[in-house]
């Protein structure tokens, strides 16, 4: 059975690169421009959405790639590889990790195992996007492989905050057996070692370094007050 550390002998940092249909970025090249890009500078492995970016990620990088799909559904809001069809989608498209959500909502820690096992019967590893401390210790006990807090200020019950869920990475890490991945508005290097030093075996940067519009409006807002 493999085994996270054989995917990643070495903890570090790994770059989301998502670009959704609405997105300038939007598209497998440039996300596939974006990762070569963060390999380049070091980054461990890539996290990216849906499978022609999954298969252009593949082909120009050497690194471990966890996929998803992200997918509305009408009148659900899981919508983090909701269903086995994207499960089987990712597998196809070869990815080494699934993430999926993991959350305490509409029966998904019911419904989530045959997702899971699906992927692991096919040598799959799976990542768990939690929102809560204990859906953190659900998930470790479906048998995932690690645990992203990716979804906390997500979900309505879970904290909300600008900044990473440092708490929920702390104790994540001191409570469970599996690695934790720190995920989920890392907008500083000092915000990532923060999230290192709190535990997290790996730490996942998205917007931070590959969604330009949502920098580009940090910044227009720091200097908002130009002409005042
Ligand atoms: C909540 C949700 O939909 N998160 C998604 C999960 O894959 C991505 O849109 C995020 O970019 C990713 O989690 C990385 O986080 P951040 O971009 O904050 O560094």
């Amino acid at each position: 059975m493999t085994r996270i550390s054989d995917i990643f002998p070495v903890k570090g940092l790994i770059v989301s690169c998502q670009a959704l249909e609405h997105e300038p970025l939007h598209g497998g090249d440039t996300m596939a421009k974006m990762a070569r890009a963060a390999v380049q500078s070091g980054a461990i492995g890539i996290r990216t959405n849906g499978v022609p970016d999954i298969v252009a990620i593949k082909k120009e990088v050497n690194v471990p790639v966890i996929g998803l799909i992200k997918r509305d559904i009408p009148g659900s809001a899981i919508f983090i590889t909701p269903t086995l069809d994207e499960v089987k989608a990712i597998v196809s498209a070869k990815a080494e990790i699934i993430a999926l959500d993991v959350t305490n909502r509409e029966e998904r820690l019911e419904s989530v195992k045959p997702l899971i096992e699906y992927a692991h019967l096919r040598g799959v590893l799976v990542m768990a996007d939690i929102s809560t401390f204990e859906e953190g210790l659900a998930a470790e006990k479906l048998g995932v492989d690690f645990i992203g807090t990716t979804l906390s200020g997500y979900t309505p019950y879970s904290t909300q905050q600008e900044g990473p869920d440092l708490v929920l990475i702390q104790e994540l890490s001191k409570l469970v057996n599996i690695p934790v991945v720190a995920e989920g508005r890392i907008w500083t290097p000092e915000d990532a070692a923060k999230a290192k030093n709190a535990g997290a075996s790996y730490v996942v940067v998205g917007s931070a370094i590959t969604r330009p519009q949502l920098i580009t409006s940090r910044y227009v807002k720091a200097v908002s007050n130009f002409n005042d």
